[in-house]
């Protein structure tokens, strides 16, 4: 029997969350408590909900949150996509390629010019044209000693926030830096309350309820952070976002976290790989990278569209030959025309500058991948000498791509 025919694909509707979360948690291997089904079950609700049938069963599901991702000059909506899950008794049967079919579907019928994602696993996501478009660095201070630095931290005081309070004082500071970094979602209040200031981490029991701190009246720069007491091991505090308007307000708090009486390590999880302290350190022994890995992975479900709307570094008249083999409207030749200020995207038979995979296109997107390192790599086809270069030049954002968001 074909499973495409035999499995229906089709929204699921809220009677069915319950049914579909059941199957999420079998398939993460995941038991959470009240709260954390609670906030799982009001996420679900406001999200797009794929579901896949076995006649009444639920097999599979695919989520969609509703976001609003930060591109260079622009903001585009599309689906965060999360909960993708099949039950076990049906894997490797085309499940989930009917769920991302149907995804994509909807993103046109929505006109939703990018889908988003982290992946469970490194090999799932690139065959349906999904490419690594922001990165994470995670970084590891040891703090046993005062973190040394060779710029100066930035004296004013500091004071931590009432986790009520954060969403109001942090929320437009947060959306500001959306507008140099490109890989951010909104986040509403809502956002803020269920994925960022729960009492209970998800990961790991032991740690703290989350700590905020801030520097400066207006906020100049904030972290958020959790720690966990010594009795096995080091006392650590683990950052998972800091924001800083300056190298010395960034200087001041990194400062402050290494400083926390009781514990011997500061992790950051997921840091943009340009973070300034890998440069404002002085000694790189203390603070070292001991992990890289693609954080989020974008989809161009509309290429034209996003390309269309995003903002330009430099001015690039390319051709480009596109292939992918789910959205027929992205594939073939167009010709790029960009300049700082807007882009036209439209097909054309002339001879191509650059042939691509539009994973690739979508890695390079938000300006961090390099089209070179592509070339280099022998995964993308310069026609035309230099051609890369300029995609690349065209591309360069300021900052490098990077999200807290972990979804
Ligand atoms: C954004 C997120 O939510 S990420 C979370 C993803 N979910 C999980 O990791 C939960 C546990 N895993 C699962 O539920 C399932 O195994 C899934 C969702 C990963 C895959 O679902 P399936 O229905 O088995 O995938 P499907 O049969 O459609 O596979 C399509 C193709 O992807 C390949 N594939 C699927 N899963 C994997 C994997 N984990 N690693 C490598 N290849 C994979 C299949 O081999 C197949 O390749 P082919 O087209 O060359 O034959």
């Amino acid at each position: 029997m074909n499973v495409r025919t035999a499995i229906q694909f089709r929204e699921l509707p809220e009677s069915d969350i319950e049914r579909a979360l059941a199957l999420a948690y079998l398939a993460f291997h995941e038991s959470p408590e009240d709260d954390q089904r609670r906030r799982h079950r009001d996420l679900l609700r406001q999200c797009l909900r794929i579901g896949a049938y076995d006649g009444d069963e639920v097999v599979g599901l695919a989520a969609g949150i509703p976001f609003r991702l930060s591109v260079p000059g622009a903001e585009l909506p599309g689906p965060g996509v999360s909960f993708v899950c099949v039950a076990p008794t049906h894997r490797r049967r085309g499940v989930l390629s009917g769920m991302i079919g149907e995804l994509f579907r909807r993103c046109a019928d929505a006109g939703w010019p990018v889908a988003s994602l982290w992946a469970s696993e490194d090999a799932i996501y690139g065959r349906y044209g999904f490419g690594p478009a922001a990165y994470g660095a995670t970084v590891e201070i040891d703090s046993r000693e005062a973190l040394r630095l060779r710029i100066a931290p930035d004296e004013r005081p500091l004071r931590l926030l009432a986790t009520d309070e954060v969403p109001k004082l942090l929320g437009a500071y947060y959306d500001a830096t959306r507008r140099t970094r490109a890989g951010r979602p909104f986040r509403t209040e809502e956002w803020w309350r269920e994925e960022w200031l729960v009492d209970k981490d998800e990961d790991d029991d032991d740690l703290s309820p989350p700590r905020v701190v801030a520097l400066g009246d207006p906020v100049a720069g904030y972290a958020v952070y959790r720690t966990k007491r010594a009795d096995d091991g080091p006392g650590l505090v683990r950052v998972d976002e800091l924001e800083a308007d300056t190298p010395a307000a960034a200087a001041a708090l990194w400062t402050y976290l290494c400083a926390i009486d009781l514990t011997r390590k500061v992790q950051a999880w997921n840091r943009p790989l340009d973070d300034p302290l890998l440069l404002f350190a002085a000694d790189r022994d203390q603070v070292r990278v001991t992990a890289e890995f693609p954080a989020l992975r974008l989809r161009l479900t509309d290429a034209a569209e996003a390309l269309r709307q995003r903002e330009w570094a430099a001015p690039a008249d390319l051709v480009l030959d596109v292939t992918d083999a789910h959205i027929p409207a992205n594939a073939g030749r167009h010709r790029l025309t960009a300049a700082p200020g807007g882009a036209t995207y439209e097909p054309t038979d002339a001879a191509p500058d650059l042939a691509l995979d539009v994973r690739d296109l979508a890695a390079c997107y938000l300006g961090g991948t390099r089209a070179r390192s592509l070339v280099q790599a022998g995964l993308v086809t310069e026609h035309t000498p230099g051609a890369a270069d300029a995609l690349d030049d065209a591309f360069r954002t300021a900052l490098l791509p990077h999200t807290g968001e972990d979804f």
